[in-house]
């Protein structure tokens, strides 16, 4: 798995949603343009390529090791691809990327955050590193925790370090938001997440996309996309397989999981296989 942590080079001030200036209305939210990654010589990536039209939310799916994390991370300035690039509302993440991470929230694969702090101290940490002024870090980030439910925690003093894996993704996404991106880029978001934060997190992306921002969701679970996602990206062996609108990917008759399996294939057990555990 891909696992380059946090985003690090010169973490942007941030001057809000409007910061980098008004883009044209027709420039895609988030395009990826053949971004192509390969690992000891085995390509991970492939020139993986897609728009993303603004106020939507996408749902990137694809089987383990299909290379969902390695396309985000290189669209997201996490990691450099050997060959393409990514656009955020039309900015160049590879040739600027203090504007595009500007205009981008992302929750990476396996964030590693500061432990030794509590939800509250991380996100003000979070906020001065985006040059955000204080008041506004201390009222954004009592509201996230509110809704996220990690106030009381934070109340007892309970560290990130002491965080649940549903925790850490819960302030993973309060990091991601707490400048008002117009962008979210979101790895397994809901991996871990019980379902009623999960119903709170569905709410926040859905508010976010109401109000003109678009979302990129990467997940396995086919039917929360179906539900969740307008747009709809399979990718398998570090290519795109398909994408689009969800009922123009998947067809009006059949459901995301059989279009899904019948464009990656599918792999059943052999009557001999494993026959072991029945013995
Ligand atoms: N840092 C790395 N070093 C070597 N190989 C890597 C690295 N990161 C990813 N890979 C390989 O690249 C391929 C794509 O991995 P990637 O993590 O992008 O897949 P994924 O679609 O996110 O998978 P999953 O659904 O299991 O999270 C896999 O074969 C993986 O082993």
């Amino acid at each position: 798995m891909v696992n380059d942590a946090v985003p690090t080079d010169a973490v942007p001030k941030d001057t809000g949603p409007t910061g980098a200036g008004p883009a044209a209305e027709d420039v895609p939210a988030l395009e990826l343009v053949g971004l192509t990654k390969a690992f000891n010589g085995t390509t991970a990536a492939d020139g993986v390529s897609l728009s993303v039209p603004r106020g939507s939310l996408l749902g990137l799916v694809g089987p383990n090791g299909a290379g969902k994390t390695t396309s985000i991370s290189m669209a997201v300035g996490l990691l450099r691809p050997d060959a393409g690039t990514a656009r955020v509302l039309g900015v160049d993440m590879w040739s600027d990327p203090v504007a595009a991470k500007r205009l981008l929230g992302v929750l990476p694969d396996g964030l590693s955050l500061p432990e030794r702090l509590t939800g509250g101290e991380l996100l003000t940490y979070w906020g001065g590193l985006r040059g955000l002024g204080r008041d506004l870090v201390r009222e954004r980030a009592e509201e996230l925790l509110r809704v996220l439910e990690l106030d009381e925690a934070d109340r007892k003093g309970v560290l990130v370090a002491e965080y649940s894996t549903g925790m850490r993704k819960k302030i993973g996404l309060a990091t991601a938001l707490l400048h008002a991106p117009r962008v979210l880029v979101l790895d397994e978001p809901y991996e871990a997440v019980d379902p009623v934060s999960a119903r709170v997190l569905t709410a926040i992306l859905r508010r976010f996309t109401d109000g003109g921002g678009t979302v990129v969701v990467s997940s396995h679970v086919m039917a929360l996309v179906e539900q969740l996602a307008d747009r709809v990206a399979i990718i398998a062996r570090g290519r795109m397989l398909a994408d689009g609108t969800l009922d123009g990917v998947r067809g009006s008759d059949a459901t995301l999981e059989d279009t899904f399996v019948r464009l990656v294939g599918a792999r059943g057990i052999g009557e001999e296989e494993l026959s072991w555990l029945s013995s």
